[in-house]
């Protein structure tokens, strides 16, 4: 049977019986479900269970080493994806407006040209994250919690269908947090697909309708509360990474094959 199913609502994306991994060492095995359209998912797991991994491969920065990746008709510019902060190089010298205006590099293209118009909408998407006063400032003189602003306010003007958050908490304060998970809900209201990876159960109980509990294989999927249960959370905490960081055989095919 599929998980991740929702009545009545059609997948953004579907994995079929997907496995992925480095070097053909598989990291992450056999999941199969969808991801409806309009969901909210949050993908949660130990260190390691390969939440990053399946992001990276959802937005094609990794091949599948076996299964697919069905886009039902999406394509590469339909997905804005947000990496873990500190894959982000910070060090180039660009205003916290010109970053915030890469959001619209489909619209601009090649000329980079910014016309009036395009710079009210920058303008909108820095107050929506109340950094309107740090426009002009380099995006390497900011606080960690004020540069995750400014990446949340450049997704605003993105304007994916779908959107690939990782770990867009990280490091960052209560209020900011307020903050963004209001933008998170706002486009959970425009029918857009938000999929996040968090750490924080808490938050995912209180704001994320559906969760994904990933331990290099599918633990639960489903509806949160049916999902975070003591039992699953406990599987999950004992999922030791080390166990075959070096896996060269499948489990599940193993299993298959001696069956
Ligand atoms: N570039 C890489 N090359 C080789 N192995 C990798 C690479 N990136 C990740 N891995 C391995 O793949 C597995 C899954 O890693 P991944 O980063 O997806 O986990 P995660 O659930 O996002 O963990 P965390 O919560 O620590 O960020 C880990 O064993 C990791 O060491």
């Amino acid at each position: 049977m599929k998980t991740g199913h929702v009545d009545g609502a059609l997948p953004a994306v579907s994995f079929e019986n997907l496995t992925l991994g480095y070097d053909r060492h598989p990291a992450v095995h056999h999941i199969t479900g969808d991801i409806p359209r309009g969901a909210l998912l949050a993908i949660v797991g130990s260190n390691g269970a390969g939440k990053s991994t399946l992001l990276k491969a959802l937005v094609g920065e990794l091949k599948p080493l076996s299964g697919r990746i069905d886009y039902h008709g999406h394509h590469r510019n339909d997905i804005a994806y947000l990496p873990q902060v500190v894959e982000i190089d910070r060090s180039f010298p660009i205003s916290v407006f010109d970053c915030v205006a890469m959001g619209l590099w489909r619209e601009i293209g090649a000329s980079g040209g910014i016309d009036g118009a395009c710079a009210a909408r920058v303008a909108g998407a820095l107050e929506a994250v109340h950094l309107t006063a740090l426009a002009n400032r380099p995006v390497g003189a900011l606080s960690g919690g004020q540069f995750q602003r400014v990446l949340f306010a450049r997704l605003l003007l993105q304007d994916a269908k779908i959107i690939l958050l990782d770990e867009p908490f990280r490091a960052v304060d209560a209020k900011t947090i307020i903050d963004l998970i209001g933008l998170i809900e706002r486009w959970h209201a425009e029918g857009r697909t938000v999929v996040a990876v968090l750490h924080d159960i808490d938050l995912v109980r209180r704001h994320f309708p559906q969760t994904l509990l990933l331990a290099r294989e599918v633990l639960a999927w489903g509806d949160t509360p049916a999902v975070l249960t003591p039992v699953n959370l406990d599987r999950s905490r004992r999922f030791n990474e080390g166990v075959d960081e070096h896996a060269t055989v499948c489990h599940h095919d193993e299993a298959r094959e001696t069956a």
